[in-house]
């Protein structure tokens, strides 16, 4: 596994595990993650959710540490301060259908504590970075499920996080917003640590400075797109793009080893 040289760690997991009862989601998962657009790949069920909601401090780990912001996050007393800084949208996204999304967003920054008199600014310009100004004062219910995902991007970003936690954000967005996302991320992640987790392995080659990708628990790989791509070598088959077939040998690789 490669760790390429981070300036600034926001993200710092060491040997993390988090069992639910029998099962084991996450099994010694080291991470450790600076400003950039990091991927999250890997294929159903092998951790992302967990890993995504122990680091958005909703989660517990059952052993190993995690410091996000140089804070520990079992530590009660520094869990406020660190959730100001934290953006998040989780895979289930739930909203309340008769707010308009200028009221959810500052629902949002009203529960991340930020000034009342930063508040209508950071709100607005939240709204306009993932293009939805124009239907600023309609309700949620009124939206499409593409629209609704961009107002959680929104909430996510209000209060422009440090650390920025997207499970499945292209989930939804049509190619034109999807590309419009892509550009939000490099904006974001020049001073943020983002966190992306994702099916689609275009998003990965497009966005993301590295990817870490999962599988049954474990981080089996950590790179460059690039070099997630060279994992396939000569091959051909496993997908349509180079890093598509990079992925799917990596898996089969890994998956041989284990056995
Ligand atoms: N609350 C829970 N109770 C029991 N098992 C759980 C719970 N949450 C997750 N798991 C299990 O933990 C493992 C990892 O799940 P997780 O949702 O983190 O995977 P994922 O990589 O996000 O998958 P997907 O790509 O399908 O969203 C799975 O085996 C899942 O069944």
């Amino acid at each position: 596994m490669t760790t390429p040289t981070m300036i600034g760690t926001h993200v710092d997991v060491d040997d993390l595990v988090v069992r639910f009862r029998r099962r084991t989601a996450l099994c010694g998962v080291d991470l450790e993650l600076g400003p950039g657009v990091h991927g999250l790949l890997g294929p159903n069920g092998a951790g992302k959710t967990t890993l995504m909601r122990v680091l958005a401090t909703v989660a517990r780990a059952s052993s190993g540490s995690v410091t996000l912001l140089d804070r520990d996050v079992t530590r009660h007393t520094e869990l406020r301060e660190l959730r100001r800084r934290l953006g998040y949208l989780p895979q289930q996204f739930g909203y309340y259908p008769r707010f308009t999304v200028r009221e959810f967003v500052e629902y949002f920054a009203w529960l991340k504590e930020m000034p009342a008199d930063e508040v209508p600014t950071a709100v607005d310009r939240a709204i306009e970075r993932v293009g939805l100004l124009d239907r600023a004062d309609d309700r949620l219910k009124r939206l499409s499920g593409g629209m609704i995902r961009r107002v959680g991007i929104a909430q996510a970003i209000v209060n422009d996080p440090d650390v920025l936690l997207l499970d499945e954000p292209t989930a939804g967005l049509d190619p034109e917003q999807r590309v419009e996302f892509r550009d939000l991320l490099r904006t974001v992640g020049v001073d943020a640590c983002v966190i992306v987790s994702t099916h689609l392995v275009e998003d990965v080659t497009v966005a993301c400075t590295d990817v870490t990708v999962l599988d049954d628990g474990r981080a089996v790989f950590r790179g460059g797109p690039d070099e997630l791509a060279a994992e396939a070598g000569e091959g051909t088959d496993g997908g349509d793009s180079p890093i598509e077939r990079g992925y799917t040998a990596l898996l089969r690789r890994v998956r041989a080893e284990s056995r």
